[in-house]
């Protein structure tokens, strides 16, 4: 079989990728919710008309709450796969791998806040 070249693996890599973030899409219900406050995020963007560098953070922290919550998953089914029982050490670390997306996911609402409480504050007092 003839070796396949930088190009041709990277784009199987890329396709592959882009399956498996179609596949969290489309079957986890978390990241379903997480996809809705995603797209609902970036409408009321546009509404209030954020500025560049604040699209940037809005979409730094969708990204990072998604991607976490995809590792999260990730994590969750190896654990069942590898041990579909009851253990104590698998407990712990489906307990810290959410705790990772809690702690992302409360940095993304704190960003959220600061963008969106001024220009609130401001459309209250007009
Ligand atoms: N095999 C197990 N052994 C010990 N504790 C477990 C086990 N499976 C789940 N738990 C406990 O239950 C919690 C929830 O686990 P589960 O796999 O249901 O994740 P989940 O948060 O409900 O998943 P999802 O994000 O898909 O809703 C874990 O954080 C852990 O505390």
């Amino acid at each position: 079989m003839p070796k396949e070249t930088l190009l041709q693996n990277r784009i199987k890599g890329v396709k592959v990728a882009l399956k498996g973030a179609l596949l969290l899409v489309k079957t986890e219900a978390s990241i379903k919710v997480q996809f809705g406050i995603a797209i609902l995020m970036t409408i009321i963007g546009f509404a209030l008309q954020i500025s560049n560098t604040e699209w940037m953070l809005q979409f730094f922290a969708i990204g990072l709450v998604m991607g976490i919550e995809g590792v999260n998953t990730a994590i969750e089914k190896l654990a069942d796969f590898v041990h579909p029982d009851h253990h104590e050490k698998i407990g712990f670390l489906k307990d810290i791998s959410a705790g990772a997306v809690m702690i992302v996911s409360l940095v993304a609402v704190l960003i959220g806040l600061i963008i969106y409480i001024p220009k609130i504050m401001a459309l209250t007092t007009i």
